[in-house]
Order: structure tokens, then sequence, then C-alpha cells
């Protein structure tokens, strides 16, 4: 496995070494040792979840608050996805930027996000399964999050807002001025 940094620091895309031959491919898709030797972050993922969605889904921006707050390593089973994640973490220098990375079956990139960033994730394809490793379990009165085209943090999902499927509780989030506050 490869580790490419981004510019967000303890951000980083994982790209597995893949095993090809006439059958198919292979690789591993965690192996923790590797992970924890390459990357330097000896995170401990204790929840594994999937969600399939269709095109035009986009679930996000969420975050877990306080002792709840989750690292995760994502991935893209079937489809295509645009990635986006945002510094939440008051103390950083790129507090409240954002990074954003294609994921899709083909290229097989896994994001690391430390705790403290908020993530959220636009299926481009007719449908995406989308898989990822948390560090801390879900806690449902420690969820929170941002409206994705928040104006302050400015996002550009490259798509038509007007096509975009949000669950309801994604339209009652929070724009990132109401929850500074709480961060
Ligand atoms: C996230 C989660 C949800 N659920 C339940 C709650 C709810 O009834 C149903 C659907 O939940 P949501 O609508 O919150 O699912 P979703 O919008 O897919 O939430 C996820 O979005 C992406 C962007 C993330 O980063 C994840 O951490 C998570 O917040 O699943 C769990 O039981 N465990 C979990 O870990």
């Amino acid at each position: 496995m490869n580790v490419k940094p981004t510019f967000l620091e303890g951000c980083f895309i994982v790209e597995p070494g893949v095993y090809k031959d006439n059958r198919g491919y292979f690789f591993e898709s965690f192996n923790q040792q590797e992970f924890v030797g390459k990357t330097g972050v000896d995170v401990d993922f204790i929840q594994d979840n999937q969600s399939f969605s269709t095109k035009g889904v986009l679930r996000g921006l969420h975050f877990q608050k306080g002792d709840f707050a989750q690292a995760k390593l994502v991935r893209v089973v079937r489809g295509e996805v645009l990635d986006v994640v945002v510094d939440l973490r008051k103390d950083s220098k790129t507090f409240k930027q954002s990074f954003s990375v294609i994921l899709n079956e083909k290229n097989n990139y896994q994001l690391y996000i430390p705790r403290g960033f908020a993530h959220g994730f636009l299926t481009l394809s007719e449908s995406s399964i989308f898989s990822y490793k948390c560090d801390n379990y879900y806690h449902k009165e420690s969820e929170s999050g941002i409206r994705f085209d928040d104006a302050d943090l400015g996002i550009d999902w490259k798509w038509d807002k007007s096509e975009i499927i949000l669950s309801d509780k994604d339209k009652e989030l929070p724009s990132f001025k109401e929850l500074l506050n709480e961060l």
C-alpha cells in the first residue's frame, strides 16, 4: 500500500497494492500492521459500516461530537463518489478548509479521516456501495453536521444542486456559523 498525504495534516489517501491476474484482482482492504507501520497512526477500528446510495445522493457533512468523535477509513466498493472532508479542529492551521477526492471501484483509494473532521460524499455513478471503518461506536446523541452547501465552507460539489438528494436529517443541518460555538 502507498500513503499519499493531503494538505490537511493527518488526513491521507491510502492506495492498496492490487494483484491482478486472469481471474480478476485481489487486494488487502485493511491490514492493521501495515496500516500502522506505513501511516504511523495507531488507530483501533471497532465498527465497520456499509451504505448503498443512488446517483445524486449526498450524505453529509457529518461528525460525532466530543468523546464520540470518530476517525474513519472510507472507500468505495462499487461505483464512484466525490468524497469531501472538512477540518473542524479549531487549533489546526487548516481549520475550516476542505479536501475532496474521487473514490471509485477502479482506483480503490481509501481516505483516512482523523477525528475532528466532518465528512460527506456524493454518489456520481448510477449507484454506489460505500464501506468504512470507524474507531468509535455510533452514538446517536453525539451526531452533528453542517449543511453541504454552507456558504462559509464554499465546497464545490460539481453537481447541479437541484439534483442532489438529501435525507430529511441532512436538510436540517446547521450552518458552519451556527455550529462554531459547539466546536
Ligand atoms: C451512521 C450510523 C447510522 N445508523 C442508523 C441510524 C439511522 O436509522 C440509519 C441511517 O443513518 P444516517 O442517515 O445517519 O446514515 P448516513 O447519512 O449514511 O450517515 C453516515 O454518513 C457519512 C457521510 C459518515 O461519515 C458516517 O459517519 C455517517 O454519519 O442508520 C446506525 O445504526 N449506526 C451508524 O453507525
